[in-house]
C-alpha cells in the first residue's frame, strides 16, 4: 500500500481551459480511486494528432475545460475498492478502448468496441458520472478515459493493463495508441499476405501500417504522402514504392495514377490521413471487385465522406478500424512481449522529448513535419 492511497494527491498536470488554447501547466488535486478505478503514476506519455484534433476545438465531443493525452505508461499508485485485474507497483498502459468482457460488444467476438465505459468517456466522465481532478476549485474533465497529461491520472479498471515491467515506459506508452492502431488494421485484416497495399499518409499511424504490411508478408507496399521527406522514413519502415501526390501531372488524380501503375488497382488501402478526399482516393484506388480500404485517420467534426455507389457495388468495401481492432487488455501484454523480443518496432517512431513543462513545444514539433512521434517525459 503507498503511502498516498486514499488520500488527494497534488501534482501537475497540463489543462487545456478552452478548445484552440494552448495547455497550461497548473497545480491540479487528484482524487483517490473510487470502486472499480485505479490511480497511475504516469511517466510517460507520447502526443497524438487526436489530442491536438480535440485540442483545436474540431472534436464534436470535446470538453473544457480537461486533461488531454491517452498514450501513457505508468505504475498503479493506488487501487480502489473490488480491482482485481492491476495492483499496485504494476506498470501499466491506460486503455482509451475499455475491455469489459461482460458487455454486448466485449461478447460479440466481432469488435473491440467496449461498451461499459464508452457513453459517460465521451462526456469527460468517471463512469459515475464525476470526475477525480480539480483545479482551482474548478472540476476538470478526464479525455479518452486516460488523460495521460497528468503526473497521477485516474480510470476505470476496465480501461487499463498491467505489461512485462522490463519493458521501457518511455517507449511502450506509444503503444496505448498509435502504434497498435496500426498493427491491429493489419493483423486483423486477413489477406494481405502475398498482396498489394497502399498507404495514405506517413506519420506514425501509417508508417506502423508499412511496417505490419512488410512483417506479414504484404509483395508491395506503396507510401503515398505529399511531404517528400517521409519517403525515407517510409522506405526504412518497409514501403516498395513512394509517391508525392503533388508531383503528379496537373489534373492526374493519385487514384488514377495508382490504378494504372498496378494494373487495375491495389488488394488493400489504408487513410492514415483523417482527410475525406484522401479517405476518397484510398477507396477509389482499390482494385475492382475485391479491394478492401480501411480508414484509420481522424475526421473533423462536420466532415462527410462520399464517393460514387458504383465504386461499391463493383466490389470495393470501405470499412474502418478504431485502436486496430485490438481488445486491450488481452493483446497488448503480448505486444509487449513482441516488442521486447525484437517482432516490433517502437523506438523507431520516437524521433523527440520533451518535458512536462514544454508539452506545447511538442505540439508544436507534431506539426514541423519531422516528428514521427514526440515522447514527454513527465516526472
Ligand atoms: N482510428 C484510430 O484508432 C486512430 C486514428 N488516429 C488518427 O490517424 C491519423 C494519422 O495520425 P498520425 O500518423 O499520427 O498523423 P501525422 O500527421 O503524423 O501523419 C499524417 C501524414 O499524412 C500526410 N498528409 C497530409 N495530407 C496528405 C495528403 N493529402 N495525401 C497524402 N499524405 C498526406 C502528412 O503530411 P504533413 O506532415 O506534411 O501534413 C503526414 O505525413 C490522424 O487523423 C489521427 O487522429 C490516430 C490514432 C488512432
Ligand atoms: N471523439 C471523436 C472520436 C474520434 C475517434 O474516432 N477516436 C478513435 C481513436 S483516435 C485515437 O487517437 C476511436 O477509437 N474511436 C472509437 C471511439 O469509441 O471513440 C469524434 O467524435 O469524432
Ligand atoms: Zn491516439
Ligand atoms: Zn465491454
Amino acid at each position: 500500500m503507498s503511502d498516498t492511497a486514499g488520500k488527494v494527491i497534488k501534482c501537475k498536470a497540463a489543462v487545456c481551459w478552452a478548445a484552440g488554447e494552448p495547455l497550461k501547466i497548473e497545480e491540479v488535486e487528484v482524487a483517490p480511486p473510487q470502486a472499480h478505478e485505479v490511480r497511475i503514476r504516469i511517466l510517460h506519455t507520447g502526443i497524438c494528432h487526436t489530442d491536438e484534433y480535440t485540442r483545436s476545438g474540431k472534436d464534436p465531443e470535446g470538453v473544457f475545460p480537461v486533461i488531454l493525452g491517452h498514450e501513457g505508461g505508468g505504475i498503479v499508485e493506488s487501487v480502489g475498492e473490488g480491482v482485481t485485474n492491476v495492483s499496485v507497483g504494476d506498470h501499466v498502459i491506460p486503455l482509451y478502448t475499455a475491455e469489459c468482457r461482460e458487455c454486448k460488444f466485449c461478447k460479440s467476438g466481432k469488435t473491440n468496441l467496449c461498451g461499459s465505459v464508452r457513453a459517460t468517456q465521451g462526456q469527460g466522465l468517471m463512469p459515475d458520472k464525476s470526475v477525480r481532478f480539480t483545479c482551482k476549485g474548478q472540476p476538470i474533465f478526464h479525455f479518452m478515459g486516460t488523460s495521460t497529461f497528468s503526473q497521477y491520472t485516474v480510470v476505470a479498471d476496465v480501461s487499463v493493463v498491467a505489461v512485462n515491467p522490463k519493458a521501457p515506459l518511455d517507449r511502450v506508452c506509444l503503444l496505448g495508441c498509435g502504434i497498435t492502431t496500426a498493427w491491429g488494421a493489419v493483423v486483423k485484416q486477413p489477406g494481405i499476405k502475398g498482396s498489394s497495399v497502399a498507404v495514405f499518409g506517413c506519420g506514425a499511424i501509417g508508417l506502423g501500417v508499412i511496417a505490419t504490411s512488410q512483417l506479414v508478408g504484404a509483395s508491395r507496399i506503396i507510401a503515398i504522402d505529399t511531404n517528400p521527406s517521409k519517403e525515407a522514413w517510409a522506405r526504412k519502415f518497409g514501403a516498395t514504392d513512394f509517391v508525392n501526390p503533388t508531383t503528379l501531372p496537373e489534373g492526374k488524380k493519385i487514384q488514377e495514377f495508382l490504378v494504372e501503375l498496378t494494373d487495375g488497382g491495389l488488394d488493400y488501402t489504408f487513410d492514415c490521413t483523417g482527410n475525406v478526399h484522401v479517405m476518397r482516393a484510398a477507396l477509389e484506388a482499390c482494385h475492382k471487385g475485391w479491394g478492401v480500404s480501411t480508414i484509420i485517420g481522424v475526421a473533423a467534426a462536420g466532415q462527410e465522406i462520399s464517393t460514387r455507389p458504383f465504386q461499391l457495388v463493383t466490389g470495393r468495401t470501405w470499412r474502418g478500424t478504431a485502436f486496430g481492432g485490438v481488445k486491450g487488455r488481452t493483446e497488448l501484454p503480448g505486444l509487449v512481449e513482441d516488442y521486447l523480443q525484437g517482432k516490433v518496432k517502437v523506438d523507431e517512431y520516437v524521433t523527440h522529448h520533451r518535458t512536462l513543462a514544454e508539452i506545447n513545444e511538442g505540439f508544436h514539433d507534431m506539426h514541423a513535419g519531422d516528428c514521427i512521434r514526440c515522447v514527454v517525459d513527465m516526472s
